[in-house]
């Protein structure tokens, strides 16, 4: 009942802002309802009086008969025609406006909401499927609304105007024609549940098999490299199967929905049948109205089942609806990025930042960083090193708040990180990860990506720092080249290059690097130590630290193991120490 609260609420909340419309449309479809209940009555008189006129003019000649009653009724005909079809085009019309109105407020929303989720959100769901929600959920909701809403509506309307008009003709036969509709209403409650089971399956089984086709188009080069298309095939027919089975159930079950109405309203014109005749022998009507009743309300019997029948007939394309509708809710439920409600901002680093005794793990049974304590005074440079999981990546989403420690606290100048807002402790810190995206637009878009009005003067300072304006001006558009992610005219490093002016344009205080790994030529990887240096210089930062030149740069040395600090220090302390650190030294830090 909740699920279905929900629902309602969901369709109200978007559909609110356009009451007046859908008022309109509601009056409109009552409008066109009537006019085609009441469309039959006047050809019938029409063909009366075309007998009439015919019957005068074979018998009176031409003189006596009259065609203006004839001529008349088929005007009038024409009318309600034409007003029926002006009923119908407003109703479409405005449909069409609050559909895609509505819908395109949900998009959104929606897109809003993605933009307000923490990273945990992301490390727990795949692309593909929140992408799906913005497209076959989306196209769903947008679909229904414009095809079988008014069609539900009118068919609604149509019910209720048959009901009035059967109970002004007769109560008795009203309530037998009314006799299966319990039976029907129950059997379609029971098929439309069997059937929501199954869309829901379906509309989650579409988003799984988005997130497999977005992962694996993603890792091509991985997978060709191995030889694993055949695997990879297989892979999608597993998921493409689940799709295939679910969509098949579902449509059974909705597609038992329009027989078994139209077999209970044969049933129930036989009982209309059976009980009139019996009311007309037993004498309740008057036998010379008998069997016009009886005919008439056979016809109403129909009626009243057959918009019942479309509802069911359309009932797939509106669960379709709610399966989008239940999904688009699930990422509008999810809680967004947590603040304290007294977060205050800050103008910079101006002493230190500490990290006391910080826990934290992704999955609460799995214990990530252990009671860690670390910290950096301002202008230094910390290098995290250890294996590989050790937890240096985790201390980078700490700082950042990309999540939230379990216990311990992350102070800057002494100020709890949790109560400074968000965006203003993001302004203050710049990140180089080790895969640098480049998003659609010109080089120079990507580099002022952070400081939208940076001058010229200003990008280029931030190129020549991260040794990169050379480069980019030895392109035939120079700053003005486009570029996107999957636009392969950069190498891995020269992308980090670019990513590194990125950050020095912001002008953080602190900066989070992680030194790539990968393999670049040599003398793009001293660009890339030459750009870290200037980047790093007079500035805060934490370094994971690959390279052993970028290690004995450092002011102090943490060395982490299975998310504990093991040791930490100068290079000096370290190596006096010939723990671990001097270990991995003598062994030229073997676990890059
Ligand atoms: N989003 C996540 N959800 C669950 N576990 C995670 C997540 N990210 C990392 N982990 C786990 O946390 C541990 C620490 O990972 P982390 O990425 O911090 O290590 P790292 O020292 O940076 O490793 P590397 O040098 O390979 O980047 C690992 O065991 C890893 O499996």
């Amino acid at each position: 009942m909740a699920k279905k609260n929900r629902l309602t609420h969901f369709f109200w909340h978007y559909l609110k802002a356009y009451k007046v419309q859908l008022l309109v449309i509601m009056v409109a479809i009552i409008i066109s309802t009537y006019l085609q209940v009441k469309a039959p009555e006047y050809i019938g008189n029409a063909l009366t009086e075309l007998a009439t006129y015919a019957g005068t003019f074979i018998y009176g000649g031409e003189a006596a008969a009259d065609k203006t009653p004839f001529t008349e009724i088929i005007i009038l005909l024409v009318m309600i025609y034409a007003m029926n079809w002006i009923a119908m085009f407003i109703q479409n019309l405005l449909m069409a406006g609050v559909t895609g109105k509505s819908t395109n407020t949900m998009r959104i929303d929606l897109f809003k909401k993605i933009e307000k989720m923490s990273i945990r959100f992301f490390d727990a769901h795949q692309d593909g499927e929140i992408l799906s929600r913005f497209t076959s959920d989306l196209d769903n909701i947008s679909n229904t609304m414009n095809q079988a809403l008014i069609q539900v509506l009118t068919n609604i309307s149509m019910m209720i105007g048959v009901l009035i008009m059967m109970f002004r003709q007769n109560v008795q036969l009203s309530l037998a024609t009314l006799a299966m509709a319990p039976v029907a209403v129950a059997f379609a409650a029971i098929i439309i549940g069997k059937a929501r089971k199954y869309v829901n399956i379906q509309q989650d089984s579409v988003g799984e098999l988005n997130a497999y086709i977005d992962e694996k188009i993603s890792g091509q080069k991985v997978i060709i490299t191995n030889g694993l298309e055949e695997e990879t095939i297989e892979g999608f027919k597993g998921f493409n199967k689940k799709v295939k089975e679910a969509t098949f159930k579902g449509q059974v079950y909705s597609g038992l929905l329009f027989p078994t109405m139209q077999g209970l309203s044969l049933f129930n014109t036989a009982i209309v049948i059976f009980f009139g005749s019996w009311l007309v022998l037993d004498g309740s009507i008057e036998r010379a109205a008998g069997l016009g009743l009886i005919v008439m309300f056979v016809q109403y019997s129909q009626q009243f089942y057959m918009p019942l029948t479309q509802i069911s007939s359309q009932f797939s394309m509106l669960q379709l609806a709610f399966t989008g509708a239940r999904r688009l809710n699930e990422i509008f439920d999810e809680e967004d990025e947590v603040e304290r409600p007294d977060v205050s901002e800050i103008d910079g680093l101006h002493d230190s930042i500490r990290l006391n005794q910080v826990n934290f793990a992704y999955q609460s049974d799995k214990p990530v960083l252990e009671n860690v304590s670390m910290g950096a005074k301002k202008g230094q440079m910390v290098a995290l090193v250890g294996p590989t999981g050790s937890g240096k990546t985790t201390i980078m989403n700490l700082l950042n708040r990309f999540y939230n420690v379990d216990s311990g606290e992350i102070l800057l100048d002494g100020k709890d990180i949790r109560d400074i807002s968000l965006p203003s402790l993001r302004s203050q810190i710049g990140i180089v990860l080790q895969d640098s995206v480049l998003f659609t637009g010109t080089i120079r878009d990507n580099i002022v990506f952070g400081k939208p009005d940076a001058t010229e003067e200003e990008v280029v300072n931030a190129t020549k720092q991260a040794n990169i304006h050379e480069f980019i001006m030895s392109l035939e558009q120079g700053y003005e080249t486009e570029v996107s992610d999957e636009n392969n005219i950069f190498s891995v490093g020269q992308k980090q290059l670019i990513s590194i002016a990125r950050t020095i344009i912001t002008n953080p205080d602190l900066l989070i690097l992680d030194e790539a790994t990968s393999n670049v030529d040599t003398v793009t990887e001293s660009r890339i130590q030459k750009a870290m240096e200037n980047i790093i210089a007079g500035r805060t930062s934490f370094v994971i630290a690959h390279r052993l030149k970028t290690i004995l740069n450092a002011d102090y040395i943490v060395v982490l193991h299975q998310g504990k600090i093991i040791e930490e220090g100068t290079h000096e302390e370290l190596l006096h120490q010939a723990g671990f650190y001097a270990e991995l030294y003598h062994n030229q830090f073997v676990f890059e």
